[in-house]
């Protein structure tokens, strides 16, 4: 309950957890927020700065909410965060440079937290992402080079147990910052692989399965041949073929056609799975059953299978099959096995259908 009230906040603050970048996005942004707003009260009073640094911190504090709101709100997202990075770079930290001891001060570790950043969820961004990357690398030297000409305007800390608080306090915000970065980072890595396994998985399907009755097709014939012959093993190769599927299509249209396909398909699908073969849909009305049995153990699985498919209830009466049944022998090919299977199928054709010959 109360976890499912945190996550319905967090949506409506940082939105969809699906889009990982653009969640973590808000989320810094909203952090930034609140941390310009704690220094600005922090500095206020402890007197760590003058009053112009605390306004300073709160205009900031402000254009980073205005900010998170525009992407938020106003689907801005892509806008706002080269907004975001620009005034980072422009403004806050060459102000970081100057208020936080310049060189001896903790900027290094923010303008390094800035770069990964840059380089990890600015990817879509192109030359903005290498303008920010080159900003960044930068950007110490014109502020190296303007603290050695105006040194008096960088506030130095005033003993050394100030300066240790102040890098070590930003290097642990930045150390933070890079792990929900490196998290959002492989967020993002473990949905484009479920997705990438998705896509995969139905190229494999779409590519070894026939459409219209799930069954494979003939791909997965030629290498289930090729693999049982290396393997030496016994097995037949039975052609399928619907009788006077013509006139039921004539008679009653394609769909119901189409009707008796996946029906026939859903019993040879059952057939094969039982016996540890394949069914497979060579194209039109005509299937294999490819099973790794004798010709004998076959014909008996398909004279049952004759039998089941005679009584299924179809809409429009019932439907047969003809099947030729051969056994793969060791000197023939998958060519030969097919032209034995096929002559006894038109044997069963031609003693009248509704036959199997072996
Ligand atoms: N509904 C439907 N019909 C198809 C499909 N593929 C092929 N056909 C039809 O299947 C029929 C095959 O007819 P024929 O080869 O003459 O064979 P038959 O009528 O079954 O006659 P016999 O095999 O001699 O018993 C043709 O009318 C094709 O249009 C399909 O995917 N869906």
């Amino acid at each position: 309950m109360y976890k499912c009230y945190l996550k319905k906040v967090l949506e409506w603050l940082l939105g969809n957890k699906d889009n990982p970048f653009e969640y973590t996005h808000h989320a810094i942004l909203l952090v930034g927020t609140v941390l310009y707003i704690y220094a600005a009260i922090a500095n206020y009073y402890l007197e760590l700065a003058g009053i112009y640094s605390i306004y300073f911190q709160l205009v900031l504090a402000l254009l980073i909410f205005v900010i998170w709101y525009l992407s938020r709100w106003r689907n801005q997202f892509k806008k706002m965060r080269i907004a975001f990075i620009t005034i980072i770079i422009l403004v806050s930290i060459p102000a970081n440079w100057i208020g936080n001891g310049g060189s001896n001060g903790p900027t290094y570790f923010v303008d390094l937290g800035l770069l990964i950043y840059i380089s990890v969820s600015f990817k879509d961004l192109g030359i903005y992402r290498r303008l920010g990357q080159f900003f960044c690398i930068i950007i110490p030297i014109p502020l190296i080079l303007f603290e050695k000409e105006y040194p008096d305007i960088i506030f130095q800390y005033a003993t050394e147990t100030q300066k240790q608080i102040d890098l070590t306090i930003t290097f642990i915000i930045i150390g933070l910052f890079l792990i929900v970065m490196m998290e959002s980072l492989s967020t993002r890595f473990k949905l484009e692989r479920n997705k990438a396994e998705q896509l995969s998985k139905k190229l494999r399907n779409l590519s070894e399965k026939d459409s219209l009755t799930g069954l494979y097709n003939r791909r997965i014939l030629d290498k289930q041949y090729s693999l049982w012959k290396t393997q030496d093993r016994i097995f037949s190769f039975a052609l399928l073929d619907l009788d006077h599927f013509k006139k039921q299509n004539d008679q009653w249209g394609h769909n119901y056609g189409d009707d008796i396909l996946r029906t026939f398909s859903s019993l040879l699908k059952d057939v094969a799975i039982n016996n540890k073969g394949f069914a497979i849909r060579l194209g039109g009305e005509e299937f294999v059953l490819l099973l790794p049995l004798s010709a004998d153990g076959s014909y008996q699985i398909i004279r049952q299978a004759a039998d089941t498919f005679s009584k299924t209830p179809l809409l429009h009466g019932p439907v047969t099959f003809s099947a030729g049944v051969a056994q793969s022998t060791p000197n023939d090919n998958q060519s030969e096995l097919l032209k034995r299977a096929d002559n006894l199928m038109y044997q069963a054709k031609n003693k009248g259908r509704n036959c199997i010959c072996k």
